[in-house]
C-alpha cells in the first residue's frame, strides 16, 4: 500500500502509549492487560488503514483484537480513527508481522486474519509473501492448537501460491471461496478497504484453514 507521508503521524503515535504499541515484544504473554476484559484474541497481519479490524471490533466484542500494520503513516489512521472512536477491544502493534513469535506467547492467539497481503509476484521474492511456510510457521506457534488462518486477496496468483503454500505445510481447509461476494452477505463479510475497491474488478477469494495440532 502506497500512502503519502503522514508528518503528524510520529507525534500521534507518541502520545497514545494506551493504544499503540512500537514494541509489541514487551507484551508478549501480557496482550490481555491492555484490554478491559480477558477473552479471546484475534490479530490481523497488514491491516492497513483498519477498517476490517475496527468494524470486526465493533461486532464482536466478546473478542480481543491487535491489528498489526509495518507503515508509520498507514497504522497512524487507524490509531486516529480509535483516538476518535474508542474500543476497549482494539489494540494497535506498529511492527513487522515477520516476528509474530516475539510478540505473542505460544498459543496466546486463537485466531488470525491475513487481508489482501502484499503479493510480491516475482519469483525472487515469494519469501516475502505472507503465505510462505515461514511465515506459516511463525503463525501456527503463536496460535492455539488447531488455530485458524482467514486469508482473503483478490490476487489470483497469490491465492494459488497461498492453497499451494497451505496444502504443503498441512493445513487443513475448512472452505475455500473462489468468488466471495458471489455468494456472501455484507452481514456475513467484513470489508476491507482493498475489498471495497478492488471487488468489482474480479472475484475475491478467501480460505479459512485450521493448523494441524502436532507439527512442531
Ligand atoms: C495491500 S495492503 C492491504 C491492507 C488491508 N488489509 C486491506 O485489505 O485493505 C497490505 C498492508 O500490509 C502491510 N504489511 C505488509 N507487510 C507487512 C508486515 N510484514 N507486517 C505488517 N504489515 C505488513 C502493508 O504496509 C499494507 O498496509
Amino acid at each position: 500500500m502506497r500512502v503519502r507521508n503522514k508528518p503528524w503521524a510520529p507525534k500521534l503515535i507518541a502520545a497514545h502509549p494506551e493504544l499503540i504499541t512500537e514494541d509489541p515484544t514487551q507484551l508478549k504473554g501480557q496482550w490481555q492487560s491492555r484490554f478491559e476484559k480477558a477473552q479471546p484474541l484475534q490479530i490481523e497481519v497488514g491491516s492497513g488503514k483498519g477498517q476490517f479490524i475496527i468494524n470486526m471490533a465493533k461486532r464482536h466484542p466478546e473478542i480481543n483484537y491487535v491489528a498489526i500494520e509495518i507503515q508509520t503513516s498507514v497504522i497512524a489512521v487507524i490509531l486516529k480513527k480509535l483516538v476518535e472512536e474508542p474500543l476497549p477491544n482494539l489494540q494497535l502493534a506498529h511492527a513487522d508481522g515477520q516476528a509474530v513469535t516475539a510478540f505473542f506467547e505460544p498459543h496466546e492467539v486463537d485466531r488470525l486474519y491475513l487481508n489482501f497481503s502484499d503479493p510480491w509476484p516475482k519469483a525472487r521474492h515469494e519469501k516475502r509473501r505472507l503465505t510462505y511456510k515461514s511465515f506459516l510457521q511463525s503463525y501456527q506457534e503463536v496460535l492455539k492448537p488447531n488455530g485458524q488462518i482467514e486469508f482473503k486477496t483478490d490476487n489470483r496468483g497469490l491465492f494459488e501460491f497461498s492453497l499451494t503454500s497451505m496444502n504443503n505445510y498441512g493445513l487443513h481447509f475448512e472452505q475455500v471461496w473462489l468468488d466471495l461476494h458471489a455468494v456472501v452477505t455484507p452481514e456475513e463479510n467484513v470489508e476491507t478497504e482493498y475489498e471495497q475497491k478492488f471487488s468489482a474488478k474480479g472475484p475475491i477469494y478467501k480460505i479459512i484453514a485450521t493448523f494441524p495440532a502436532d507439527k512442531e
